[in-house]
């Protein structure tokens, strides 16, 4: 059992506020990933939880009890960092239990808990060599193995897998998330890679600035992101955003006019929304669709071909959009093309980038609502 809970966390270096209230909880056996540009403070938020940096104002609190002045040997968490700095002389096995002889753990015990972590890793072969002669991903398994024979109530992951290459980087995601089902830990995960974030998170705090952007399941900021920034983060390749106009607003939504002229009725809460206002339209490249009476068009410029899609980069009078069209999709680069989008899908920011919230719920998100798992979208 390990809950963790940020009360108002602010850290200061030199007078600069790098961290600016952050208030979080994060549930027994989550898997929460913090996420966000470099430099917005995910390492630093992750240090103060582990007790490596002091913090400048607000509480952290492990099960309930407060620690901000415990040392990070008595937090019950473990840290696995991105240099994995194996010591070079000692076998695998003792590389795992060095920690634990220094902390006097019987020699009976320590092999127990090496084998059982070496099992679980499938280190089991490697136990008797050298880090030198271990792969990139061999090694981080076995800095991961130094964290899991402490047993520890939460742990601590900053970017473990940004020195490995991209095929181990994605082996390395799944046996994390086996990982996690097999221990039942509470881990907090650190990336500034969106894709680990959404395909290893039970939630996902995106930071920016040193403030939280949003808290929430994966598809719920996929499909509802509270604003731009969010909207662009989460997602690949990127949300195409353009200038639109109000027409007209009611119960059913924001009726806007397109570039090109069209209009559309977007099914979002008109909130304050004035007919003359300008918004900013957001479309996910998946969301679009080639079709031949679409209400935009524009030349295609280069066509990546990823197997079962396809993305067209589209240069439009309004600058240039990304479609991710079928796999199959019989376009050249120059071809005219013209394309739409199902008003459904589509989202509205407002001039201080807050999203106008969506009036259909999208199904998944409301299947968490339901369950119970994970309904942070107003958490802040
Ligand atoms: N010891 C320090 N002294 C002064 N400023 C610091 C210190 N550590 C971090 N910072 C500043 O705090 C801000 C947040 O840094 P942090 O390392 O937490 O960002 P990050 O999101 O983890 O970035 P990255 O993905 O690049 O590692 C940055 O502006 C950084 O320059």
């Amino acid at each position: 059992m390990a809950t963790l809970k940020l009360d108002h966390i602010v850290k200061e270096f030199d007078g600069a506020e790098v961290i600016k209230g952050v208030d979080l909880i994060v549930e027994d056996r989550e898997f929460v990933v913090f996420v966000g540009p470099s430099g917005c403070g995910k390492s630093t938020l992750l240090r103060m939880i582990a007790g490596l940096e002091s913090v400048s104002d607000g509480d952290i609190l492990i099960d309930g009890k407060k620690v901000n002045q415990i040392g990070p040997a008595q937090r019950d968490l473990a840290m696995v960092f991105q240099s994995y700095a194996l010591y070079p002389h000692m076998t695998v096995a003792n590389n795992m239990g060095f920690s634990m002889r220094l902390a006097g753990v019987p020699k009976a015990d320590r092999d127990a808990r090496v084998r059982e972590a070496a099992r679980i890793l499938k280190l089991e072969e490697l136990l008797d060599r050298k880090p030198g002669a271990l792969s990139g991903g061999q090694r981080q398994r076995v800095a991961i193995g130094r964290a899991i024979v402490r047993n520890p109530g939460i742990f601590l992951f900053d970017e473990p897998l940004s020195n490995l290459d991209a095929a181990l980087r994605v082996q390395m995601r799944i046996e994390l998330a086996r990982l996690h089902n097999e221990l039942e830990a509470t881990m907090i995960y650190v990336t500034h890679d969106q894709v680990e974030a959404m395909t290893m998170a039970d939630k996902i705090v995106v930071l920016q600035g040193g403030v939280v952007e949003q808290v929430g399941s994966p598809m719920a900021l996929y499909h509802h992101p509270r604003n731009r920034f969010v909207a662009g983060f989460i997602g690949s390749p990127t949300m195409n955003f353009t200038e639109v106009e109000v027409t007209e607003t009611s119960p059913a939504g924001v009726q806007v006019t397109l570039p090109g002229g069209d209009s559309r009725l977007i099914p979002v809460e008109s909130g304050n929304c004035q007919r003359g206002e300008r918004l900013t339209l957001g479309v996910r490249p998946e969301h679009l669709t080639i079709e031949d009476n679409g209400p935009m068009g524009g030349t295609v410029t280069v066509i990546e071909r990823l197997g079962g899609a396809t993305s067209l980069y589209i240069a439009t009078e309004d600058g240039e959009w990304v479609v991710m069209a079928d796999g199959e999709v019989q376009k050249r680069v120059n071809n005219a093309v013209r394309f739409g989008f199902d008003p459904g899908r589509a989202h509205l920011f407002m001039e201080n980038g807050d999203a106008l919230p969506s009036l259909n719920r999208h199904p998944l998100v409301n299947i968490e609502r339901r369950e119970n798992r994970i309904d942070t979208m107003d958490q802040q």
